[in-house]
């Protein structure tokens, strides 16, 4: 492979004696991996299922890694959300951010998703996840992996991180900034990174990535942690722009994880930092970087990877409570402006869209309740997680899990909805085995008339493969017309 000029004198300078087993790596085939969907299954149950499940990441709840001719992609798995397919060094900073059920979590950075469907499986339903990219049309592939993956407790917004910090405050307990970066770490894995690589400076990105955190900085509450991820090498976005984030926020410090030596993770490098970025820090702070994580390829089985974990720390002046209740109250009224405004905009009203869906619930899904609470925006409805401050104002590209919609006639079930749910909650069910000919015709959009395990009755149906939820079909005794979603068809 050939590496940009820049690049090689750079990385001879920093590793020195090391650089020619560093340079040796990208003769060597990358890595790749895939993570089981913890909605869905552990990673137990998915060696048990899956051909590709076979070697296991050792950092990575339910992960392994995949070989050169394996092809994940083109498994009716992979269209059942039942794994994810993401490169191991990049399951890092999800895995660092130590979340639990019923955390408030933010994704700052998140398209296309991988981390956001991490984060949401240990989450495990409970709890809020807001996931953002300022991209816009990036946001469409976040929408649908946080779809696919069938997690019910996000919302998904395409926003600038200061008007999130502006409107949460300090809400959250646990935020992932995984920045936007030079890319040097994905070099093997994506060669439009290299094609891409001097787009932007080192010095342009660290200048974006102080600005995306300084905004971070605001969100994390007292006591709450936030992970700085990039997958470059370079000390300028690394190392260089947390020591500019501690030197501007004191509250926050480095902590310092311990791992298996046998990973082969590297501690980061303060020693690489340069003068103006050692200013306003304390010797020891400085120090105290050497708690971030390199993933070098030489030295550990993925891309290369920075990671650091920080906390906030508690201050007597940290009464919290307050300002957040404030801010809740506020929202709450601007949310009944908005609703107001909806409801003069579309012909259905928010009663009959509850009312179709109530019809719905009670013929399909009978002992089923939405978590959170129902949200009717025009004629969709949504399961919002609580507790979430209103979202007016905010670019919203899902307040929240998208149940359907409400037309004249009737409800009509969600892509998201079916992908969330588990097959023995719905009545009205056809089961098919995963690797049969009707399931490839399903994922392709095609009608089905099976030969066995025909629906009771007529109507929505929900398809299940291998006992992984798929989509709908409406029913009508002898055909099955094909209902999943028309962008997620496999062609
Ligand atoms: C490294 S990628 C994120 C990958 C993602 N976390 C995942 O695991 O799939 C960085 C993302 O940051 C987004 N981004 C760039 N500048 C941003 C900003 N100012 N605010 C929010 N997102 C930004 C980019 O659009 C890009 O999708």
């Amino acid at each position: 492979m050939k590496l940009p000029e820049g690049f090689v004198s750079a990385m001879r300078d920093l590793l020195q004696e090391e650089a020619e087993s560093f340079f040796a790596s990208y003769d060597k085939p990358k890595t790749s991996g895939l993570r089981a969907n913890g909605l869905k299954l552990s990673g137990e149950e998915l060696a048990a299922i899956s051909e590709y499940a076979r070697t296991a990441v050792p950092w990575a709840e339910g992960a392994f890694y995949t070989e050169e001719d394996d092809r994940p992609g083109k498994h009716p798995h992979y269209h059942l959300g039942v794994y994810y397919i993401q490169e191991p060094s990049a399951m890092l900073p999800a895995e660092l951010l130590g979340v639990e059920p019923g955390h408030r979590v933010l994704d700052l950075c998140a398209a296309p998703g991988g981390k956001s469907t991490q984060l949401a499986a240990k989450l495990q339903g409970k709890g809020v996840l807001v996931t953002n990219d300022n991209a816009s049309e990036r946001t469409k592939a976040l929408a649908k992996n946080v779809e696919l993956a069938g997690v019910r407790n996000t919302v998904v917004l395409n926003e600038e991180p200061a008007a999130i910090a502006d409107h949460f405050g300090a809400w959250f307990d646990r935020v992932l900034v995984d920045a936007p970066c030079s890319g040097e770490g994905m070099f093997r894995k994506d060669e439009d990174m290299l094609r891409q690589y001097e787009r932007l400076s080192a010095d342009g990105y660290a200048a974006m990535q102080q600005d995306i955190l300084q905004e971070a900085a605001r969100l994390v509450a007292p006591g709450g942690r936030l992970v700085y991820s990039t997958c470059t090498f370079n000390a300028r976005e690394n190392e260089g722009t947390i020591a500019k984030f501690i030197a501007a926020f004191p509250e926050f410090e480095v902590v310092a994880p311990a791992f298996p030596e046998s990973w082969g993770f590297a501690p980061g490098r303060p020693d690489w930092l340069i003068e103006d970025e050692k200013r306003g820090l304390s010797e020891e702070r400085a120090a105290s970087l050497a708690g971030a994580v390199r993933l070098w390829p030489h030295r550990v089985r993925g891309e290369g990877h920075f990671a650091v974990l920080l906390e906030r720390r508690r201050s007597d002046s940290d009464a919290g409570a307050p300002q957040q209740v404030q801010q809740m109250r506020g929202l709450e009224a601007g949310e009944r402006k908005s609703r107001k405004a909806a409801h003069n905009r579309v012909q259905i009203s928010e009663a009959d869209v509850l009312d179709k869906f109530e019809q719905f619930r009670a013929d399909q899904l009978p002992h089923w309740h939405p978590p959170g609470k129902l949200l009717v925006r025009g004629t969709m409805l949504y399961a919002q997680p609580e507790p979430l401050p209103m979202l007016d104002g905010l670019h919203v590209i899902r307040p929240g899990w998208l149940l359907g919609t409400a037309t004249k006639h009737r409800f009509e079930p969600s892509q998201a909805l079916a992908m969330g749910l588990a097959c023995g909650q719905a009545v009205r069910l056809l089961q098919l085995a995963s690797d049969s000919s009707d399931s490839l015709r399903y994922l392709k959009g095609e009608t089905l008339q099976p030969q066995s395990g025909a629906p009771e009755g007529k109507g929505w149906t929900l398809v299940c493969m291998g006992g992984f939820p798929a989509g709908w079909g409406r029913w009508d005794g002898t055909t099955l017309k094909n209902e999943r979603l028309p962008g997620w068809r496999w062609v």
